[in-house]
């Protein structure tokens, strides 16, 4: 868990019931069904879940880089600027959404080290980004500030007269998480940012930006599969299932007390990082095909603790009926909203220890 956090409780983005879908007509795919999340100043957020619960839609929706066949259906996402009044990103034009992008939001997509131009030198590739945004820059400037960035993750600035070739895999994606923090964004979203390097790569990187996140104070949105990896660089974590959040709350509460047995499913399928080894018994079954949902709590058919209400009636997210978990931590389960139900066991998560 992160030690020293620079979150504060101001919010820089609101995420309002937003909705998106793939496809028109029969083939329609509802991916996000109205999704509420904040993302503090200076916070890392995580999102996790398994692949296909909307993980990605939710943040490209969020900051309207979503690839058609995607459709933003509705919600509102309220961007808070340093001064002045709150803006719905969904209601911007496109010079204002332009200017906002990268200077105030910035994203490291899953494979993003391939997306380096082959033929030009990583210098060139950076001062051109920056030059995009700031053209009344020298060339000095811009070339300055292209080898504080290098330094900034960690790359020596003679390399910045290398090809992408030259580079390793993880020396890339830095060049890429060095580029996204060129205008000094606010928000930082990284899906996956590490997937595609070996593990020691990917854990060097991970902590690499947390430490810089320290340093420039912007927000993470951060999102992996890996529930374990979250539980140790995150401030709060959200986990979504089926296009919805299921469970919000700090990674510390998460992590003493996963509420929604998904979360706790979740928890059991990635080894600890730190601590005793323990059997991981992933979660049976497989994510519902979102064009042919069950009706009431989507997680249903795979819970170990279903009752006849989770087949019928869909579970709102709201605090839990546990007093010592505070407002900030929310679910969306009978068993921990509806008084009448006792909380099961927690599944021996207690066995769990850093
Ligand atoms: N281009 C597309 N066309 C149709 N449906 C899509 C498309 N992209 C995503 N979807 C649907 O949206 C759902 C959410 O996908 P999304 O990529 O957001 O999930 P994710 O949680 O980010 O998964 P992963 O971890 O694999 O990246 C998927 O289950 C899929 O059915």
């Amino acid at each position: 868990m992160t030690q020293s956090s620079t979150a504060t409780d101001a919010p820089v983005l609101e995420i309002r019931g937003l909705k998106a879908d793939y496809g028109y007509g029969e083939n329609r795919v509802h991916a996000l069904r109205g999704v509420d999340l904040t993302l503090h100043e200076g916070e890392v957020l995580g999102l996790a879940g398994e692949s296909g619960c909307g993980k990605s839609t939710l943040v490209y929706a969020a900051t309207r880089l979503l690839p058609p066949p995607g459709l933003i259906s509705g919600g509102r996402v309220m961007y808070h600027p340093r001064d002045g009044e709150p803006v719905d990103l969904l209601q911007l034009g496109d010079r204002e959404l332009r200017a906002n992008r990268w200077e105030d939001t910035a994203l490291v997509f899953q494979g993003a080290m391939n997306s380096l131009n082959p033929v030009y030198r990583i210098g060139r590739q950076i001062t051109d980004a920056i030059s995009a945004h700031r053209p009344d820059w020298g060339r000095a400037r811009r070339e300055e500030r292209a080898r504080e960035l290098m330094t900034l993750v960690g790359i020596d600035p003679a390399r910045l007269r290398d090809f992408p070739h030259q580079l390793s895999g993880g020396m890339r994606q830095r060049v890429m998480i060095a580029m996204a923090l060129a205008l000094e964004p606010r928000v930082l979203i990284m899906d996956e940012p590490t997937t595609a390097l070996d593990v020691v790569m990917q854990r060097q990187i991970v902590e690499e930006i947390v430490e810089l996140r320290k340093k420039l104070g912007f927000a993470v949105v951060f999102i992996t599969h890996d529930v374990s990896l979250l539980i140790e660089i995150a401030d709060r974590i959200a986990i979504m299932y089926a296009g919805e959040i299921v469970e919000e709350g700090t990674a510390e509460s998460l992590y003493r007390a996963p509420r929604h047995p998904y979360t706790q499913g979740l928890l059991r399928s990635f080894p600890p990082l730190h601590g005793p080894r323990r059997a991981m018994t992933g979660i049976a079954g497989s994510p519902p095909d979102l064009q042919a949902l069950p009706a009431g709590c989507r997680y249903a058919p795979r819970c170990p603790f279903v009752m006849d209400r989770c087949r019928t009636d869909v579970p709102a997210l709201t605090p839990t009926d546990v007093p010592d978990d505070g407002p900030e931590r929310r679910v969306a389960c009978w068993l921990h909203s509806d008084p009448d139900v006792r909380v099961p066991v927690e599944l021996g998560m207690s066995a769990l220890r850093f």
